[in-house]
């Protein structure tokens, strides 16, 4: 692995997405799903998990996908970049139908929708520094990327995205990233996100492995980096809460299907009694 010398940039946020885009692009939505519905063959048996869900999503917006575990968020937010195919209805980002797009276009259009993971998803055994740069694989030719040959102009985006996620110390960049806390992984995750200069965000359940104030320092983060950068976020989550205090709008599924979707202020206790079981510590536990 090559591994060169870290400099000391400064953290510059990026301003495109939004504020890059030109005003046609920005009066498309960001995310258009119509008729999606994704079953998956299981042991001869079908199981549906989404079914025939249409809604569109502006530039912009944090949207927290609600609901109890099984009920689809995962597969909704694979669908959106085609890492699960849908079984039908069209995925369309930012006005690119992913169904029409050849493998080489679909891998292209995958660059600007960045991922985060509740487990982080980094390569354990590589240095911070290099999980960072995998943002940048896509980026690379064949051969670079299989010996991780990242041109000096990586690494500095690199570090800057690390100090924007708030990793400010450089003994850490070159620690395993196996070697790090809960916390700091999901920097560690949410700076190789960055590198990537995504329009578009999917969070699959950030901050369920986080302590609570863990949670709010990364929910922090995140709404920090999506308002600045104009990144429009589609997240899951399983805590009320937090999907109140921080999204714009808010999606809940309920059996394969859009239960409630609106602003939060519009999801009312009575509404939430009527799709979800809450247990004591706030999180959504069953359906109604
Ligand atoms: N690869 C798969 N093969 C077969 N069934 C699957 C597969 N992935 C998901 N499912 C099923 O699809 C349904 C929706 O699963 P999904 O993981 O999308 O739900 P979720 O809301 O994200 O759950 P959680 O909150 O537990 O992550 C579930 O019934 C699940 O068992």
């Amino acid at each position: 692995m090559q591994t060169q010398p870290l400099t000391s940039t400064d953290a510059v946020p990026r301003k495109s997405g939004i504020t890059d885009a030109a005003p046609k692009e920005l009066a498309k939505p960001m995310v258009s799903i119509r008729g999606l519905t994704k079953t998956y063959g299981r042991n001869g048996r079908a199981v549906t998990a989404l079914k025939d869900i249409s809604l569109s999503i502006r530039h912009g917006e944090f949207v927290a996908l609600l609901g109890p575990s099984g009920v689809g968020k995962s597969t909704l937010l694979r669908c959106l970049n085609h890492l699960v195919p849908p079984t039908s209805g069209d995925v369309v980002i930012g006005g690119e139908n992913l169904a029409k797009l050849s493998k080489r276009q679909l891998l292209a259009a995958r660059t600007r929708i960045g991922m985060i993971f509740q487990e982080s998803n980094l390569i354990g055994r590589l240095p911070v520094i290099t999980n960072v740069l995998c943002g940048r694989l896509a980026t690379l030719g064949a051969l670079r990327a299989l010996t991780y040959s990242f041109p000096r102009d990586d690494y500095d985006r690199a570090v800057r995205a690390l100090r924007r996620a708030g990793l400010d110390d450089e003994e850490l960049y070159l620690r395993r990233a196996d070697r790090l806390s809960g916390g700091q992984k999901q920097r560690v995750g949410i700076a190789r996100m960055l590198v990537q200069q995504p329009d578009l965000v999917l969070a699959d359940e950030p901050i369920a492995s986080l302590d609570v104030k863990m949670q709010a320092t990364i929910m922090d983060l995140i709404r920090g980096i999506a308002r600045d950068d104009g990144i429009t976020v589609v997240m899951s989550l399983h805590q009320l809460q937090v999907a109140r205090a921080y999204a714009t709008r808010i999606i809940a599924l309920s059996a394969g299907g859009v239960a409630f979707d609106g602003p939060p202020g519009d999801l009312s206790d009575s509404i939430v009694q009527d799709i979800f079981d809450i247990d004591d510590e706030g999180l959504i536990s069953g359906a109604r």
